[in-house]
């Protein structure tokens, strides 16, 4: 990746590089520990950061992006994320759904959906809570989200790694459950485990495509949910790196959708209901995580990704110094930028064993070698279907420093500004949330 009007004589230099060669200013370092320290904590996932924070800074656009979104039409209200309240609320993230018709429902019946993919099991669910929220922490949110009751309801999301240990949470959480009842099906999961599910839980299960599943939550999360769908600017200081996106419900499409989960799936959206899979790759998180255990000690993602993190790729990667002595100046590729991914760890010709490469150098590349991949991909599928604004879903964002910085970069390089990368709060629950909300799902019996 990397072409720029470079016409100075070749040199190495530091400026304008790719993201992944500038060092983490000290600041963000503070960040990272945090974040090391929440994701040893199971139920405590990288994603709350985000999730719980109030303070990330809002911006509007030229692009029409409005502060605060005002719903248009018949677009159903603004749900709201909010801190963590200190009563009775779930520990895991939730928002509040507005006390509305559209989501009465949910008062009187529990709902639960479940996302079965290829590495993660993701549950979306509601819950009605009884007691009231600090009142501070719903300012700025000019709707009603109690109930006459005062009872509000909430939509709660949760992951887990094996199914066995979905089906215990869900017997203890869906104790009102009864036969008639379904639980809403998505992924791969839903086929495969369909009737190990329906024996478990005794329910009937109801099957969302995965794909119409992806977009009814993004649709539901970007027209629904203020301040679900952010920008990320790694040379901002502190959370002014993270940068809220809302977006009027009627200028959301058209928009490229990568979902990154174990594999990726890119997807051209033009209305709720008018959306095309453009393409795919299996080089994904799936990989990143595949190849990142065979060739580090690390023991999970979050080992992995916290070892990226710390990791300086330049120790594995030729970059294009190592092989022109510089830059590469009448193509405009930088001495910096990474020219062979992993190309240092090349040992034919050594003796067995001799050379050593560090396991977060690797972590590094690999993540780089993943995302840079995906970046332009995403890029070109952009610039195909003349869409100006990319939204990244997956659980393998993580919203994570690195990847979002890469992907970005990516976007913003090659586009030359034309194209916009956006993350989503709820990144990883796209295909929960829309098979929660279908109510046209497949039946199995
Ligand atoms: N705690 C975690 N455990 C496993 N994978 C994780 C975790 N956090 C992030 N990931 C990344 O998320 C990917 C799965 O993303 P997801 O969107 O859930 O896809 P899928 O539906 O295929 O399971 C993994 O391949 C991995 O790269
Ligand atoms: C098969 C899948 C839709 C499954 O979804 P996932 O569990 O990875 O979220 C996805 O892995 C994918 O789109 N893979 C890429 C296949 C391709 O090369 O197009």
């Amino acid at each position: 990746m990397g072409h720029t009007s470079v016409t100075s004589p070749r040199r190495i230099s530091p400026r304008g590089s790719p993201p992944h060669l500038r060092r983490t200013p000290p600041k963000f370092r503070k960040v990272l520990v945090l974040k090391e320290k929440r994701s040893a904590e199971p139920e405590n996932p990288v994603m709350d950061e985000l999730l719980l924070s109030s303070k990330l800074k809002r911006v509007d656009s030229a692009t029409g992006c409005v502060s605060p979104r005002v719903p248009a039409g018949d677009a159903l209200p603004s749900a709201v994320s909010v801190p963590r309240p200190a009563q009775k609320a779930p520990k895991t993230p939730y928002v509040i759904l507005p006390a509305c018709d559209a989501f009465e429902k949910f008062r009187k019946i529990s709902r639960v959906s479940v996302d079965i993919g290829g590495t993660l099991i993701k549950v979306v669910y509601s819950s009605v809570m009884d007691d009231e929220l600090p009142e501070e922490s719903l300012n700025g949110h000019a709707r009603k989200y109690a109930y006459e009751d005062g009872k509000r309801v909430l939509v709660n999301f949760k992951k887990f790694t094996d199914l066995d240990r979905l089906i215990a949470f869900l017997k203890e959480i869906w104790t009102d459950r009864k036969s008639g009842d379904v639980i809403h099906c998505t992924g791969g999961g839903s086929y495969k485990y369909s009737e190990i599910i329906m024996k478990e839980l005794g329910v009937r299960l109801q099957r969302t495509d995965e794909m119409r599943s992806l977009i009814f939550g993004v649709n539901f999360l970007l027209s629904t949910n203020v301040d679900e769908s952010f920008t990320y600017h790694h040379d901002a200081i502190g959370i002014n790196k993270f940068q809220y996106r809302p977006i009027a419900a009627d200028l959301i499409y058209p928009f490229l959708l990568v979902n990154i989960g174990t594999g990726i799936s890119i997807l051209k959206v033009d209305s709720p209901t008018s959306y095309e899979r453009v393409g795919g790759s299996s080089m994904g998180g799936g990989t990143f995580m595949g190849l990142g255990s065979l060739l580090t000690p690390a023991q999970n993602f979050d080992e992995l990704l916290e070892m990226a993190n710390r990791g300086d790729h330049r120790n594995v990667d030729k970059l294009v110094c190592d092989i022109y002595g510089g830059a590469y100046d009448e193509l405009g590729l930088k001495a910096d930028l990474i020219a062979g991914s992993m190309a240092k760890c090349n040992r034919f010709g050594e003796a067995p064993m001799k050379q050593t490469h560090k396991p977060e150098d690797i972590a590094k590349s690999l993540l780089l070698m993943v995302s840079n991949n995906i970046g332009q991909m995403a890029y070109l599928y952009g610039t195909r279907y003349n869409l100006k604004r990319i939204y990244f879903g997956g659980y393998f964002i993580r919203q994570d420093p690195i990847t979002m910085r890469t992907l970005s970069f990516a976007i913003n390089y090659w586009s030359k500004g034309e194209i916009e990368a956006l993350y989503l709060k709820h990144e990883g629950y796209l295909g929960a949330m829309g098979s929660f909300l279908d109510e046209d799902g497949k039946l199995d019996d």
